[in-house]
């Protein structure tokens, strides 16, 4: 559905060196810091920056070739993008007509009405979760096969973001659609995603689908001597700490049966962000 090919792209401080994939039928999160080139990535996927290096693929097409017919299959929720604030939402809806063939008039419409989207109040008036919630609404009623949503989690309270993450899923039930969605919140994320990549400084650190994230990854907490005499084949990266090490897995259950002396935490996927980027690889 989505592919990046080896992309790179070098700014002064920071290069981007990316080959990941969103297959059909899955939602795939990018999680990283401010920074590791997340809308870098976004953009090179559409189309707004060209790569140094590498191409995206997208919808069986290099998206450098997609035509204006190509570019109605997506569906974009950028942070820091959005309507005009002086427009209402009464006001965007020729907008989208003009824009997309395929607007679902109707079906956006029943979205302003069940998320309270006032159609007759100048978007400035809005909340920053109306906002947002504007924007999606926008995006998945075009019949778009494929959805990008970059950081649009910041700045929403929890009923914003389940009713967002709620959006998503009932995108989510026609099938051969797909959704890349980033932040650098990992909760924000592992409800809805099937499949979560980390990025830092430009590069993967770990792909992985979230149920074995959540199911199989732990982390060990070992003595020095519990670290020297342990079996070693399925631990990813152990980092020094004042009891001794830290030690991440992707078998948990292998090391409850083997050890059951050592204490083991289920893995959070905060704690493999930091194992993976601060830890020792083995
Ligand atoms: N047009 C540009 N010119 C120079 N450097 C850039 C440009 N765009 C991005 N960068 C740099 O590339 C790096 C990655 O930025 P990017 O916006 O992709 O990160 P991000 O993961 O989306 O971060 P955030 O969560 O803060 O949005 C940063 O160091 C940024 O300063």
């Amino acid at each position: 559905m989505l592919k990046f090919e080896g992309v790179k792209k070098h700014y002064k401080d920071f290069e981007l060196n990316l080959t990941m994939e969103v297959p059909e039928g899955y939602v795939t999160g990018l999680i990283g810091a401010n920074g590791a080139g997340k809308s870098t990535a976004f953009k090179a996927a559409l189309g707004l920056i060209r790569p140094d290096a590498g191409v995206v693929k997208m919808l069986g097409k290099n998206v450098e070739d997609f035509t204006v017919q190509d570019k109605e299959r997506i569906g974009v929720v950028l942070a820091d993008s959005g309507f005009s604030g002086y427009l209402r939402v009464k006001d965007i809806l020729p907008m989208l007509e003009s824009m997309y063939h395929k607007f679902q008039k109707e079906d956006f419409l029943e979205m302003c009405k069940k998320y309270q989207l006032p159609l007759d109040k100048k978007i400035k008036e809005f909340s920053t979760g109306m906002k947002r919630k504007l924007q999606i609404a926008a995006a998945v009623s075009h019949g778009a096969d494929v959805l990008f949503m970059d950081e649009s989690t910041a700045g929403l309270d929890v009923m914003a973001r389940d009713e967002m993450l709620d959006i998503l899923r009932e995108y989510m039930e026609t099938p051969g659609r797909s959704i890349l969605i980033s932040s650098h919140i990992s909760t924000d994320l592992e409800g809805i995603c099937d499949d979560i990549y980390m990025i830092d400084e430009g590069k993967i650190l770990l792909h992985e689908e979230t149920d074995k994230l959540l199911d199989q990854y732990g982390l060990l907490k070992v003595k020095a001597d519990q670290y020297e005499a342990l079996d070693k084949a399925y631990i990813l990266a152990h980092k020094k700490e004042e009891y001794g090490y830290s030690c991440l897995t992707n078998e948990r259950q292998y090391y409850q049966e083997n050890y059951p002396d050592i204490t083991i935490e289920k893995g959070k996927i905060d704690d493999v962000i930091i194992m993976m980027k601060r830890g020792q690889q083995e």
